[in-house]
């Protein structure tokens, strides 16, 4: 794997009032890498991905991506990375073809709005309502936006969540092309047979805290057996009660 860093957590830590949503987080992305960050529900992986998104601002620590820290620099960061979120609300009431071209004022770079549309099949939605569209073509167009900017690193959250197992699939091989296209893939899943399948790396989280990044085959080898799925990795280091 190439191992040039493109973003770098130090010690990150995001408060809300009483809540420690995320408790001191240190870790490394590379170029070119699918990183998946798994953990329960509230266990701060959002969180997380919002602040290397510059969407919201470590309460202490350091967040750099590209270079770029995201409390000083977060509008050169923008205009670098892509980001789908979980709600796609907010292009509900556009159609296909509008939303692109709206997402694309919004940028000094871009990649050729054709060249989007054709790599995520897109053609024959553009006159529709983004509402009106299943849940696989919504995800894709909130994909195509994020892709506007031609993102050196992309982030999704729980991007295949809710999606048929074929609109996950078909989902995840634009997502390895994408990885192809020598971009780095950051994302969030509750789909365990997708972290090990597509993931170059699983970063997971519990209460807060990083407590492993590895290869799916080397969380695996952690497990008290040496052996197992990445299911037992959830329900063992995941998903394990703390001091566990
Ligand atoms: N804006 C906010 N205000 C207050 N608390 C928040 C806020 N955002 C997140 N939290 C809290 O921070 C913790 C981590 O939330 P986060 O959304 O990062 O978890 P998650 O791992 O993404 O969960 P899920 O799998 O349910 O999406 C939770 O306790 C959550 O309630």
């Amino acid at each position: 794997m190439n191992e040039q860093t493109v973003i770098e957590l130090h010690d990150a830590k995001k408060t809300y009032g009483t809540v420690q949503a995320v408790r001191g987080i240190s870790l490394n992305v590379y170029k070119g890498e699918v990183l998946g960050i798994i953990g329960a529900n509230g266990a701060g992986k959002t969180t997380t991905l919002e602040m290397m998104m510059g969407l919201i601002e470590p309460t202490s620590g350091s967040v750099s991506v590209l270079g770029h820290d995201v409390k000083k620099q977060p509008m050169e960061l923008k205009e670098k990375i892509g980001i789908q979120l979980q709600k796609t609300s907010l292009y509900d009431r556009i159609r296909v073809g509008e939303a692109i071209n709206l997402f694309q004022s919004y940028y000094k770079k871009t990649r050729d709005s054709k060249e989007i549309i054709r790599l995520l099949g897109l053609e024959p939605y553009l006159k529709q309502f983004v509402k009106k569209l299943s849940g696989g073509w919504q995800q894709r167009t909130a994909l195509a936006l994020a892709l506007i900017n031609d993102p050196e690193i992309i982030f999704l959250d729980e991007p295949t969540t809710g999606l048929d197992p074929k609109a996950r699939h078909d989902l995840w091989e634009i997502i390895l092309q994408l990885r192809g296209e020598g971009k780095t893939i950051l994302l969030s899943t509750h789909y365990m047979e997708e972290a090990n399948k597509y993931c170059d790396r699983v970063a997971v989280i519990r209460s807060g805290e990083l407590v492993a990044c590895d290869t799916p085959a080397n969380l695996i080898k952690m497990l008290p057996s040496g052996q197992g799925t990445m299911d037992d990795v959830y329900v063992e280091i995941a998903a394990a009660t703390k001091g566990a």
